[in-house]
């Protein structure tokens, strides 16, 4: 089901946690609500499940004004990090609990639930725990099982509140493929909140950027990336270098290929991977020397330090892949030369 808030605020006192949201989340989507801690991500998640009401605005779920309905009244499923399972009751009656405190008549009977438990027990690759307590499973495997009892019900929606966020890296990492394929197979319209741009980025179709509570863009990850909107985004979403073209000498980033024919600001960001390195020859000018490097896995992150003629040495980081950077043959200290190959501008 679609959602579509409009105009939502949210003050707690003074202090305006949410102010004047819009934002439409069309049906199917996997969203991610992602920014700074205290923006407003939980609120305003908490906002769509009905457990807070805003102050002002409407909720739309598939075209209806729930603004004022209730919490049970929504057809919501979430799940929170600190949103424990029951521990006195197996991992079976954890996922079978919604369906079991249904209205008479609504409720499923016996047979019919215990055979939707099974299913989404091997949904989530966890029958194999059906009769295990809690406290018997790993983080990963208890989220995994939360899930399961979220969808237990058929939501409509589906909300989670930093699902992964309690859990180690290597853990973090195969849950967000497996939310992702669970997501594809079963299409429900899911939002999900992190303050971590690499999972927003990895997991979600749709990215939404939080500051201060109000939206600063929405779009596919690659257009956040590709096409932030102002200096925020961009420094949020990835690693950036940021050159003031009032403060500092400049000559030399123009040297470098930034062209100032599109000059939209006096701000210039530079991701790492749009700056091509190569070794000087033995008889340049140039005035950046290699620093330092770290692997990151497939890619190298590369330190340069450009020595100013009248400033402070400043830092550039550039970032390539591992074999491309072998190849260059680099040693600290080196001096290189720099490509810039694109840039974004901003006031
Ligand atoms: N019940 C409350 N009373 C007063 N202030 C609150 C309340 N709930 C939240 N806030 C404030 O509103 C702001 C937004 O809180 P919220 O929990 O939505 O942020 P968040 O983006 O989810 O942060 P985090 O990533 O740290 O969880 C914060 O500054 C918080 O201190």
């Amino acid at each position: 089901m679609s959602i579509l808030l409009s105009n939502i605020s949210k003050n707690f006192g003074t202090f305006a946690a949410l102010d004047h949201i819009n934002l439409e989340i069309p049906e199917g989507e996997l969203v991610a609500l992602l920014g700074p801690s205290g923006c407003g991500k939980t609120t305003l998640l908490r906002i769509i499940a009905g457990l807070e009401s805003a102050d002002q605005g409407r909720v739309l779920i598939s075209g209806q004004d729930r603004t004022d309905h209730d919490v049970s009244q929504r057809g919501i499923g979430f799940v929170f990090q600190h949103y424990a399972l029951f521990r006195h009751m197996t991992v079976f009656e954890n996922v079978a609990f919604g369906l079991r405190v249904k209205p008479r008549r609504d409720r499923p009977s016996n047979d019919v639930i215990t055979k939707k438990v099974h299913a989404l027990l091997e949904l989530v690759q966890l029958d194999w725990l059906h009769d295990r307590y809690p406290d018997q499973l790993s983080g990963g495997q208890r989220q995994r099982i939360a899930l399961a009892r979220a969808l237990a019900v058929e939501p409509a929606v589906l909300l989670l509140d930093e699902p992964f966020g309690a859990l180690d890296a290597s853990v973090r990492k195969d849950l967000r493929q497996w939310l992702r394929n669970l997501h594809h197979d079963l299409n429900v319209t899911s939002i999900f909140v992190t303050h971590d741009q690499e999972e927003a980025m990895e997991v979600a179709s749709q990215v939404v950027v939080l500051n201060h509570g109000r939206i600063e863009q929405q779009g596919s990850p690659s257009d956040i990336y590709d096409h932030p909107a102002n200096a925020f985004v961009s420094r949020f979403i990835g690693q950036t270098n940021i050159f003031d073209m009032e403060d500092q000498d400049t000559d030399w980033l123009q040297t470098a290929g930034l062209s100032t024919a599109h000059q939209k600001g006096k701000i210039v960001h530079v991701r790492p991977h749009d700056i091509v390195i190569e070794k000087s020859s033995a008889n340049s000018d140039a005035f950046v020397t290699l620093k330092d490097w770290q692997h990151l896995g497939a890619l190298i992150r590369i330190e340069l330090v450009k020595t100013g003629a009248n400033g402070p040495a400043a830092s550039v980081y550039a970032e390539m892949p591992n074999d491309q950077f072998k190849r260059l043959h680099l040693n600290k200290g080196d001096k290189v030369d720099l490509r810039i190959r694109h840039a974004h501008w901003f006031h």
